[in-house]
């Protein structure tokens, strides 16, 4: 089911911080968006899980706007991963992300088999499985990000809205946890992922969405839109863009632009 936004505008305090944004985002692939700090990333993602009421313009899930959604079919539809989350109960990890599991069992009801077998898919995918019995706040910091991770993947979302979810990860859990959110991705869900790394950027996305000063610089299919001249735009830096073997992207910042569009 795509994800529409259409002529999204957004103000916080007063501030137009997102203007004419319009983009279809496609399931079944991976979108990254990208953008300078303060661009709109993050703003663009909760108003896209419907946490931010837009100023204008609508975000729709397939033909229905998520604004009108009923809270709980909108945890179940869209999943999404905010950056720098906490836990604010010390409670065990298994439990933590058996919260993903929420939205989907009426009131009170304990866990099916379903819900138990979805938790267990979510930890295994990041290598959580191991802390399942550990107090959330007694993890390190890339422990906790792959434990929300898990949370949000437990919720087997149709769209997964994904902050920065590689902050504070080792490179090897870098590369593992975007492997998993393509796998999402190739198993006919959305993935948005909001990156700062242009690397692994032109690895994994599909599709890309630049951002800069709350609009849309460019967006389409990732070797279209992430070009040497369309990302020194956007970041002010000079970025090699070659292909590897397999026909991926691998952008390489090398320095700052001497000038700047
Ligand atoms: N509650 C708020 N009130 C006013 N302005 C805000 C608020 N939240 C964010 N902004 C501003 O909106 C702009 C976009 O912020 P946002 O966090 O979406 O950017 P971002 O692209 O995710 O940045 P970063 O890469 O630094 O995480 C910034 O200029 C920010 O200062």
């Amino acid at each position: 089911m795509e994800l529409t936004l259409d002529d999204l505008g957004v103000t916080l305090s007063r501030r137009r911080v997102l203007d004419g944004i319009s983009v279809i985002l496609r399931p079944g692939r991976v979108t990254a968006i990208l953008g300078p700090n303060g661009a709109g990333k993050s703003t663009l993602l909760r108003t896209a899980a419907a946490l931010i009421a837009p100023a204008t313009g609508t975000v729709r899930l397939g033909d229905r706007n998520v604004a009108t959604l009923d809270p709980r079919e909108r945890a179940r539809r869209i999943g999404y991963l905010p950056q720098n989350a906490g836990v604010h109960w010390n409670i065990a990890t298994s439990e933590v992300v058996a919260l993903g599991r929420l939205p989907h069992r009426a009131p009170f009801a304990a866990p099916g088999q379903h819900d138990l077998d979805a938790v267990t898919r979510a930890m295994a995918a990041t290598e959580t499985a191991h802390l399942a019995d550990r107090p959330v706040n007694e993890l390190s910091g890339g422990e906790r990000a792959r434990v929300l991770l898990a949370r949000v993947l437990a919720g087997e979302p149709d769209w997964l809205l994904a902050d920065e979810p590689l902050a504070g990860l080792d490179p090897r859990h870098q590369f593992d946890i975007l492997d998993r959110l393509q796998e999402v991705a190739r198993q006919g869900r959305g993935v948005a992922i909001v990156l700062h790394d242009l690397l692994h950027a032109g690895r994994v996305a599909d599709d890309v969405l630049l951002l800069k000063e709350g609009r849309v610089l460019t967006s389409g299919e990732a070797a279209a839109v992430m070009t040497p001249d369309n990302l020194r735009a956007a970041f002010g830096v000079e970025v090699s863009v070659q292909r590897n073997t397999g026909g991926g992207l691998v952008c390489t910042p090398i320095g700052r632009a001497l000038a700047t569009a």
